[in-house]
C-alpha cells in the first residue's frame, strides 16, 4: 500500500547572508501492507510530519521515490490523493460550521456527489458514535467528538488508506481508548490500511500491528511491538541484596547467566538478559551456591520506551 525508497527532503533557508540546509528526512525506506495499522514514532523533530507530508503529496521529496495506493507521489499526486484520507494534527473543521455540513463539503472537495457525501457522512457518524451531532457546531463538541469528526472528514470519500497525524494528542485517557477502538475497526471491519504518527508508546503498543521508529530522518527500527521489545532490549532482572558488600558477586553471577553489564547501586544490582524465563532458576541456584542472599527479585518485561531508548539513545517521554 505504501512503498518508499530513499525518500528524502532537505529544506533550504537563509540565515543572514548564509544559505542554510536542514535535512528533515535523510533517506527513508518503508513499506506498509494492505490492512495493516502502522505506527510511526520518533522524537520531536525526527522527520515524522515531513515524511507524512511527502507520502500524502503535500510536499515534494528532494530525492527518492514513494508509491502510495499504487501511484507515484511525485508523478501522479492527484491519483494518490483520490485514494487516501489525511487527518492532520490540528484538525480541519471550522468551529462555526455544522458538523454534517463540514463532512459533506469535504466529500464535494474530493469530487463525490452531494447525495453520496451525505449518505457516507451519515453512515460514518453512526460508526464513529457521532449520532445526533449532524447539526452540532464543532466548537460545541468534546475533544474526542471533534477528533472523530476529523476522522469522518478524512474517510468521507471512502479511501483505502488513511493517514492520521497524532490522532489522540490532547484527549483524556477514556477518549483515547475509545478512538483506538474506532481506528482498530477501520482495519477489522472495513479492511482499511492506517498509517499514524504518535507520541504515545502505549498507543503504539495497543493499536499497531507494526511500528516504525524514525530518528534524525532515518528509520532505525521496524517490527511488531512484541518483536521489537524482544529483539532490542531483553528482560530486566532487578536484584535487591540483603548485604550490599556482595553486589560484586551478584553481578558476576548475572553475567555468567548471560546478562548485559550489570549496574550496581548500593544493594541493588540490575541487568538485562535475552529471556528471563529460561535463566531465572539457574541464576537463583548459582546465587545461593555462593551464599548471596536476596531481599527481593523483580523481573520486568521490556517496554516500548526501553526499545526507544536503545535505538535512539533517548526516552520518548523526554521529548514529548
Ligand atoms: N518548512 C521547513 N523549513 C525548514 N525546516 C523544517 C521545515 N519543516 C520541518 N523542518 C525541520 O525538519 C526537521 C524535521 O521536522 P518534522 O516536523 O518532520 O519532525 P517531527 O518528527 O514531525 O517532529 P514533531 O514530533 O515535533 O512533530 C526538524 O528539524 C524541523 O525543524
Amino acid at each position: 500500500m505504501i512503498e518508499a525508497r530513499a525518500l528524502a527532503r532537505t529544506f533550504t533557508g537563509r540565515k543572514g547572508r548564509e544559505k542554510t540546509e536542514v535535512v528533515a528526512v535523510a533517506g527513508v525506506d518503508l513499506s506498509v501492507d494492505e490492512g495493516e495499522i502502522v505506527g510511526f514514532l520518533g522524537p520531536n523533530g525526527a522527520g515524522k510530519t515531513t515524511t507524512l507530508r511527502m507520502l500524502t503529496t503535500l510536499l515534494r521529496p528532494t530525492s527518492g521515490t514513494a508509491t502510495v495506493a499504487g501511484f507515484d507521489v511525485a508523478r501522479d499526486p492527484v491519483e494518490v490523493r483520490q485514494r487516501i484520507g489525511y487527518v492532520s494534527q490540528s484538525g480541519s473543521t471550522s468551529p462555526e460550521a455544522r458538523a454534517g455540513e463540514e463532512v459533506v463539503d469535504h466529500g464535494l472537495l474530493y469530487g463525490i456527489s452531494k447525495a453520496q457525501a451525505e449518505a457516507r457522512g451519515r453512515e460514518l457518524f453512526e460508526q464513529l458514535d457521532l449520532d445526533g451531532l449532524w447539526e452540532r457546531q464543532p466548537k460545541a463538541m468534546s475533544g474526542g467528538q471533534r477528533r472523530r469528526l476529523d476522522i469522518a472528514m478524512g474517510l468521507v470519500h471512502d479511501p483505502s488508506l488513511v493517514f492520521l497525524d497524532e490522532p489522540t494528542t490532547g484527549l483524556d485517557p477514556q477518549a483515547r481508548a475509545n478512538l483506538w477502538e474506532h481506528i482498530a475497526d477501520l482495519r477489522d471491519k472495513r479492511g482499511r490500511t492506517v498509517f499514524l504518527t504518535t507520541h504515545y508508546l502505549d498507543e503504539a503498543d495497543a493499536l499497531c500491528d507494526r511500528i516504525l521508529v524514525i530518528d534524525q530522518g532515518m528509520i532505525v527500527a521496524s517490527n511488531t511491538p512484541d518483536a521489537l521489545k524482544r529483539e532490542v532490549s531483553g528482560d530486566l532482572i532487578m536484584l535487591e541484596l540483603v548485604d550490599p558488600s556482595r553486589a560484586g558477586d551478584a553481578a558476576e553471577r548475572l553475567k555468567a547467566a548471560g546478562s548485559t553489564e550489570p549496574e550496581i547501586d548500593g544493594a541493588s544490582v540490575q541487568a538485562r538478559v535475552p529471556g528471563a524465563g529460561s535463566v531465572l532458576a539457574g541464576l537463583l541456584r548459582s546465587l545461593d551456591s555462593v551464599g548471596v542472599e536476596l531481599a527481593s527479585i523483580d523481573v520486568r518485561r521490556p517496554t516500548l520506551d526501553d526499545v526507544f531508548l536503545t535505538v535512539t539513545g533517548r526516552s520518548l517521554r523526554e521529548g514529548a
